[in-house]
């Protein structure tokens, strides 16, 4: 039966890419404009290289073959907006064809102007690409065809702010809703992907399908039911499931979406309640990354009475832009959210950089960074099938980010997954017969599971390979997980090597951490039931101490990095008072340090440096002859003199920590300021203090937004692309 089930599905998969393969033969597809023009619309990839052979092999996972499947790449160019076309700005963006996309008009370089640089991808939809040429050819409905198969997929949409992410998604904004045009052109991927899922659905009446969703936001780093907001917005919190070895949201509401319209309400509500704002470069930006989840669960009767159910997924993520804060002009809390938001890219271009890397790839992967890369680490690098598509904008004026989102998508496409799906055969009436997740393992007697690649080869066939001891699976599960532990350690431990001696008392702990003893394949076939359980017991026994060593290496990590960040900002302050008091011409360039200093009791709190002036001004009663600025430089100096305050175990999250951090420092720097017995007159003006002091909430990570615009690599900062990315 199954291997019959196999060949079917070998069959569907082999024909499918065969008709992929003459949709994009020729490399492009033209069609006639409203003006009888031939406008060509999309080009595709480039065959040599790229080509998408989809391949569905049945195999165990545990036999532990490297087939992989590529991340595909779509590239979408938005027109010219009409802010854009009234500023004189040019399009910079040429297609070539063969998948390929071409920037010239590069600023810089020697003679004024640099080489343009051509990029290859899997499609390119040139601006005159409609929402349903996206949906035909974006390899879209293959992945929805998996995610009913049981596989757990994801398309995400990324690129600066205004490049047209949530365009191609959800349509242009207020569109949802409009009860005068339910099925308009201009509706994104995610209302036409909803079709064509029931569509599917309709089709096999045979099997039973359940549907459900949850949409969610991450808004300034904390997750945000969008179905479910409440009146105060109150954060959910992400952990861990041992169960299903990812991250998962806890308390996330679900819906149970029988009809079509049921998912639509799912999106109209999610789209009602999502964070938008106003900037320079978007009247309705989206100020959060938001995931809409639609789970697929079927139940096939297959010979014998007995059923088949598959558990499959297709998230649909709308990141927010990238921006340069000096060009949106965001402020306030605009200002606040762009950081939170370019951090975050940030984090998740540190994941793509690394896992792009065939020599970085089996080192640590820093998916607890963030909350964005916490809930798409199984996209990214698991056992989903993923599909990206990147936006861009072909203004001039926009060329830096447009070239970051090439180089980033270059990136991304060296990506490997190892797409598997779980298949569980149960007999109706069993109760467990509805238990998924790992437990199958224990409770059922097969598994089967197949794996879908694009290996960019001929379509290979795999021969079915059941393992019938399901205990043996979860050995080597575990093993495989504890490895990641234990590289995930070894990367915490030499972190904070870096930042701290300390971390040498946390690694003496580390030797109460049991090692199994290790044991091969074959020698594992072997063993006793009662062997294997003891082995299962000890592996699940180090994994829990490797896990419970790693978040307490993050917790310090965690503070250590705060305490870094405080001095950091301490000692930009003081250095740059230090170089306002040298350039004062009252008092000399650099600290004298006379023998009698030097001889001094090394306890008295001025032994650094004393300002020859002070004493002649000390001598005189009145203060107010005093320049303000001198003194305050002199109290000033007593924080360098001060011991740094000793370590809170407090964490730093959110934004009302962070501000805290603020607080805490401000009150650090009015500490240092209120000096007794001095007379109010002397103390620093208002202005003055402000200029010392850390920014208002919302405005204190302003240095590295200016930061961010110095450079303009911001989505693709952590990425220094070699030669080899840049094709041609
Ligand atoms: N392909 C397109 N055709 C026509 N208009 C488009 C296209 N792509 C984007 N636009 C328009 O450009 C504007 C900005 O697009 P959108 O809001 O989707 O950008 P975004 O990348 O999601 O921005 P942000 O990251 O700030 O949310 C919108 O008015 C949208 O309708």
């Amino acid at each position: 039966m199954l291997y019959s089930l196999s060949c079917i599905y070998n069959k569907a998969a082999i024909y499918l890419s065969y008709i992929f393969f003459i949709i994009f033969r020729n490399g492009s597809i033209e069609r006639l404009d409203e003006d009888n023009n031939l406008q060509r619309i999309i080009t595709s990839y480039n065959e040599a290289e790229d080509n998408i052979n989809v391949v569905v092999s049945y195999e165990c996972e545990t036999t532990e073959k490297a087939y992989k499947s590529k991340i595909p790449e779509y590239f979408r160019v938005r027109p010219l907006s009409n802010k854009e076309i009234k500023a004189g700005d040019d399009s910079v963006v040429n297609f070539p064809g063969n998948g390929q996309v071409l920037v010239d008009g590069i600023p810089g370089g020697p003679s004024g102007g640099q080489k343009a640089k051509l990029f290859s991808y899997n499609v390119v939809f040139e601006p005159g690409a409609t929402q349903e040429d996206v949906l035909q050819f974006s390899g879209m409905k293959r992945l929805i065809e998996m995610g009913v198969e049981g596989f757990r997929c994801t398309c995400f949409c990324y690129g600066q702010t205004g490049s047209g992410k949530t365009h191609t998604l959800t349509g242009p904004p207020g569109l949802l809703g409009i009860q005068t045009a339910p099925y308009s052109d201009k509706h994104g991927l995610v209302f036409r992907s909803f079709m064509y899922l029931f569509k599917l659905i309709q089709e096999q009446p045979g099997i039973h399908f359940v549907l459900k969703a949850s949409y969610l936001e991450i808004y300034n780093e904390k997750v945000i039911d969008l179905l479910n907001p409440g009146s105060a917005r109150k954060p959910l919190a992400v952990r861990w499931s041992k169960k299903a070895r990812g991250f998962f949201v806890e308390n996330l509401f679900t819906v149970d979406c029988e009809e079509l319209d049921d998912l639509i309400a799912v999106l109209e509500e999610g789209l009602r309640n999502r964070s938008v704002g106003k900037h320079n470069m978007n009247d309705y930006s989206s100020r959060s990354h938001t995931i809409l989840c639609v789970h697929i669960t079927s139940e096939q009767p297959a010979e014998g009475g007995v059923f088949i159910s598959r558990s499959g997924k297709i998230n649909f993520v709308d990141l927010a832009g990238s921006e340069m804060t000096k060009k949106t002009q965001s402020e306030g809390k605009t200002l606040e959210e762009a950081n939170n938001i370019n951090k975050s890219l940030m984090v998740l271009g540190y994941c793509i950089a690394s896992l792009s890397d065939s020599k970085r790839k089996n080192s640590h992967i820093p998916y607890r960074d963030s909350k964005l890369t916490k809930l798409l680490a199984d996209s990214l690098a698991g056992n989903g099938v993923t599909l990206m598509i990147a936006c861009i904008s072909p203004a001039k004026s926009n060329i830096y980010e447009t070239i970051n989102t090439l180089r980033y998508a270059a990136r991304a496409k060296k990506i490997r997954t190892k797409p598997v799906v779980l298949m569980v055969r149960h007999c109706k009436g069993n109760k467990m017969c509805y238990t998924f997740g790992l437990s199958v393992y224990k409770t059922y007697k097969s598994i089967y599971q197949h794996n879908w690649f694009c290996n960019g080869s001929k379509p290979e066939r795999e021969v079915i390979r059941v393992r019938e001891d399901p205990r043996e699976a979860l050995i080597l599960s575990l093993k495989r997980e504890v490895t990641v532990l234990q590289s995930e350690n070894e990367h915490l431990r030499s972190a904070l090597n870096v930042y701290s001696d300390s971390a040498g008392d946390v690694s003496s702990e580390r030797r109460l951490i049991i090692t199994p003893p290790h044991v091969d394949l074959e020698e594992l076939a072997k063993l006793e039931g009662p062997q294997l359980a003891d082995l299962v017991r000890l592996y699940m026994k180090e994994n829990e101490a490797l896990r419970k060593d790693n978040e307490e290496l993050f917790t310090s990590r965690e503070l250590l990095q705060r305490d870094h960040e405080l001095v950091c900002r301490e000692n930009e302050r003081l250095l740059k008072k230090l170089e306002e008091v040298n350039s004062s011409p009252l008092i000399p360039a650099r600290p004298a340090f006379s023998a009698e200093a030097l001889n001094s009791d090394p306890d008295a709190s001025t032994n650094i440096w004393t300002n020859p002036i002070q004493d002649k001004l000390s001598d005189n009663s009145s203060s107010k002859q005093v320049p303000d600025f001198i003194k305050k430089e002199l109290n000033k100096r007593q924080i360098g003199d001060r011991k740094t305050p000793s370590r809170t175990p407090r964490r730093y999250n959110s934004v009302e920590d962070k501000s805290s951090i603020a607080k805490a420092v401000r009150l650090k720097s009015s500490e240092s300021l209120d000096i007794p017995h001095q007379n109010e007159s002397s103390m620093p003006s208002k202005k003055d203090q402000r200029r010392f002091s850390v920014a208002k909430p919302g405005l204190e990570n302003a240095d590295e937004s200016k930061g961010d615009t110095k450079n303009p690599e911001l989505f693709g900062s952590v990425i220094s692309l070699t030669d080899e990315d840049e094709l041609n």
